[in-house]
């Protein structure tokens, strides 16, 4: 399914343009810093060298897991379908940040154990629950699959709804363990570096983390030249949902922003089976958790907000969004040096010889 996938290719010429153009803006050169490369990135993504952002969408994939009975959160299972009611009565976090920054939220259910799924949020679910992944894979390779299709069909739906930037969360008690586990599997990296406390767990708890961690790898010896197979091991099905919709902005063209841990597992997930995905990925905040760190330098990302969270439901690409729109409007509403008369500064160019050659744009 995933490799039959054609993915939009980069507009590198107006990438091209668009950097020329921020270099030519009224200001000393890269002094927007992270602004400047989202803008440059957009341009790139979108094929327009004034990006049109302006509908935005939040998609909060949901799922339980099985591993949550091995005491590895601060909270019971049942906190899972809470939060979805709470995010269908729009009284949730993600929801009072999404109405700020005026964003669409899309929740989608791909694995809770609710009876019922409330309105509006999108029925998709593939099973009840992963396995309790210490002793049997999380789902099968045909339920990631399916999982994976839900974030595909609602990231086309939501494109051809007209949204043009996407913010990629999840809501999940356990799925910290499942992101952990996930990361360890893809890098190899030792289970007690990336193993955080999640929603809050105490030292006892976290100790439970990390052995059921350990137990999980030596059980399924997860190879990480298979994501599919490591992630149907080890993941879960709103992960797997969040990997759908990874591989549908890329295909898509759509700029997507990740969240933290879980959101950001599930980007390196999609980037190991399709490297394309990179293109139309963002980075938004940096989690508490040990292993994002982790995994946005595996994807060469860095975050643009450092601000403690650790709440998950897409709460820090949403925080991020007017972020997105500053480079844009900036880059569309700033002078150039040329308006102001002056020759283009040249950023092949150190600072000084360009102020002594040039002549121009220092002050
Ligand atoms: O996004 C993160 O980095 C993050 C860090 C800690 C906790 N969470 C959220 O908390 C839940 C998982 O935590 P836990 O302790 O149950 O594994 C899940 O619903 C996530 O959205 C999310
Ligand atoms: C209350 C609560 C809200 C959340 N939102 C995302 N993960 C969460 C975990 C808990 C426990």
């Amino acid at each position: 399914m995933v490799r039959q996938m054609n993915h939009k290719r980069l507009h590198e010429e107006v990438q091209r343009q668009a950097k020329r153009h921020v270099d030519n803006l009224t200001k000393p050169l890269g002094s927007l810093g992270a602004l400047e490369q989202i803008y440059v990135r957009l341009a790139g993504i979108t094929g327009q060298l004034h990006p049109d952002i302006g509908q935005k969408a939040i998609v909060i994939m949901c799922g339980d897991h099985g591993i949550a009975e091995e005491g590895v959160s601060a909270y019971p299972q049942a906190v899972t379908g809470l939060m979805i009611h709470n995010f269908a009565k729009g009284k949730a976090a993600v929801n009072v940040l999404a109405r700020q920054h005026g964003a669409e939220v899309r929740v989608i259910d791909v694995g809770s154990l609710l009876d019922e799924v409330p309105i509006p949020v999108v029925d998709r679910r593939v099973r009840k629950g992963t396995a309790n992944f210490t002793v049997a894979p999380a789902m099968s390779l045909n339920e990631a699959e399916q999982a994976i299709q839900a974030g595909l069909d609602v990231v086309r739906q939501l494109k051809a709804e007209g949204t043009r930037l996407l913010a990629v969360g999840e809501m999940g008690i356990g799925n910290t363990t499942s992101g952990a586990a996930l990361t360890a599997a893809l890098t190899g990296l030792e289970v007690e570096r990336l193993t955080g406390r999640g929603t809050g767990v105490s030292d006892e708890s976290l100790s439970k983390k990390q052995q059921a961690i350990k137990q999980a790898l030596a059980t399924h010896r997860p190879d990480p030249s298979r994501p599919l197979e490591v992630l149907a091991q080890l993941g879960g099905l709103e992960i797997a949902g969040m990997v759908g919709c990874y591989l549908g902005a890329a295909q898509e063209g759509l700029p997507a922003v990740m969240d933290g841990l879980i959101s950001t597992a599930a980007a390196l997930v999609a980037v190991r089976l399709e490297p394309m995905v990179k293109d139309v990925l963002f980075a938004s905040h940096l989690s508490v958790e040990p292993a994002h760190a982790v995994l946005l330098q595996e994807l060469g990302l860095e975050p643009l907000i450092a601000a403690g969270m650790r709440l998950g439901e897409a709460s820090g690409a949403t925080l991020s969004l007017p972020l997105f729109d500053s480079a844009v409007g900036l880059a569309r509403e700033m002078a150039t040096f040329a308006d102001l008369g002056l020759p283009e500064p040249n950023p092949s160019l150190g600072e000084i010889e360009q102020g002594e050659e040039q002549g121009a744009n220092q002050p």
